[in-house]
């Protein structure tokens, strides 16, 4: 049998992590990894690839095409490919991992990079438009900031110098958006990168692991999620952040506490792990203690973690939270840079001394 080809996409910098998971739950053989992409192979995907929690998405790849360069002419290409997809191969595939209703129709989303004289919407319908003739269904084009209805086959075209990947998303919706996401602040973390976060922590069966300025609660939902009987708390200072806390968590066995960050109502020494995004400057200014002495929360942690415990922080500027963190006894294990909506934190990750 011919091994399906599976293209997961994530966020820039967590490509490696999304590469261990795929591993880890014997989702397939991983290829490479690229710009926010990650390619494995598996000869029977099934409905356990809709489980990667630190992808933004998955899908089948249907094919790649080459020679599509700047030019509107080169999109006849990507054209003729589409139109001549194997696609009831593909379709049985994809029922295998997702079983769904009658598709209600297509649609594609596009991405390039670099100048090109075509629109991201005239690659779409370069797509779209075949597909939808093969299928025999109804073509719902993005044009306009149209949204298309659900229910459909979503496909999606990446294009890279010369060569276009041509992929059929395997859910009913995007991976990233969360059934538990009842309520939404700004500042709320992306929902795979707050997976990868407690992965990068490793936290052991059993573990306490504590996200002191919660927010919303997605990393300690996302913590309970991954389903090793971990006691989680998570607090924030703001009353209203730890009620949406709570309701996104419901059920999960998640403790929500209002509490500062800077003098958390914890004993010393009582938490294995800290993962956390702490409050960034434009986005959701620090308050309290923290507000007053940025330093203090790094002292904190140090105070509540056991010795060796593990700190892993997404921040907007590592070069002071390392200095901090180190001032209050930490070591550097490790610190990556992400990027996400236009913006560039990174991830650290701190060793408690002893
Ligand atoms: C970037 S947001 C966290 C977002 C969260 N991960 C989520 O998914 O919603 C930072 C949070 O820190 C909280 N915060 C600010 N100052 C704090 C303090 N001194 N102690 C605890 N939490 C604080 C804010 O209320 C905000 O909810």
């Amino acid at each position: 049998m011919t091994a399906a080809r599976l293209l997961a996409r994530t966020v820039r910098g967590i490509e490696p992590v999304v590469a261990d998971e795929i591993r880890e739950r014997g989702l397939g053989d991983v290829e490479h990894l690229g710009h926010r992409e990650v390619w494995f192979r598996h000869t029977a995907p099934g409905p356990a690839v809709l489980g990667l929690r630190t992808a933004d998405d998955v899908f089948l790849v249907a094919t790649t095409v080459a020679g599509i360069g700047r030019h509107r002419a080169d999109l006849h290409g990507l054209t003729r490919a589409a139109a001549a997809l194997p696609l009831r191969g593909l379709l049985s595939a994809r029922a295998r991992c997702a079983p769904t209703a009658e598709p209600s129709g297509v649609d594609v989303s596009a991405s390039f990079l670099g100048r090109r004289n075509y629109s991201r919407y005239d690659l779409e319908d370069a797509v779209g438009e075949p597909l939808a003739a093969a299928l025999g269904l109804p073509y719902h084009s993005r044009r306009d900031g149209a949204k298309p209805p659900p229910g459909g086959l979503s496909w999606r075209v990446t294009v890279t110098g010369e060569r276009a990947v041509l992929a059929l998303r395997i859910g009913a919706r995007p991976l990233h958006r969360r059934s538990y996401r009842r309520a939404s602040r700004p500042g709320s973390l992306h929902p795979p990168l707050a997976s990868a976060l407690v992965r990068l922590a490793a936290p052991p069966a059993g573990a306490r692991l504590l996200d002191p300025c919660c927010g919303t609660g997605t990393i300690p939902v996302e913590a309970a999620l991954a389903g090793s009987g971990l006691s989680i708390v998570g607090s924030d200072r703001d009353p209203a952040a730890v009620a949406a806390a709570a309701a996104n968590g419901a059920g999960t066995g998640v403790r929500w506490v209002v509490a500062d960050a800077g003098a958390l109502p914890v004993p010393s020494g009582a938490v294995d792990v800290v993962v956390s995004n702490p409050p960034w400057d434009r986005q959701v200014p620090p308050s309290g203690a923290l507000a007053r002495e940025p330093g203090r929360l790094y002292r904190e942690l140090h105070r509540v973690l056991r010795p060796g415990g593990r700190a892993v922080l997404l921040v907007p500027d590592a070069e002071a939270a390392v200095a901090e963190a180190k001032a209050a006894g930490f070591a550097l294990r490790g610190r990556r840079a992400v990027s996400l909506s236009g913006r560039h934190p990174e991830i650290v990750e701190l060793d408690r001394r002893p």
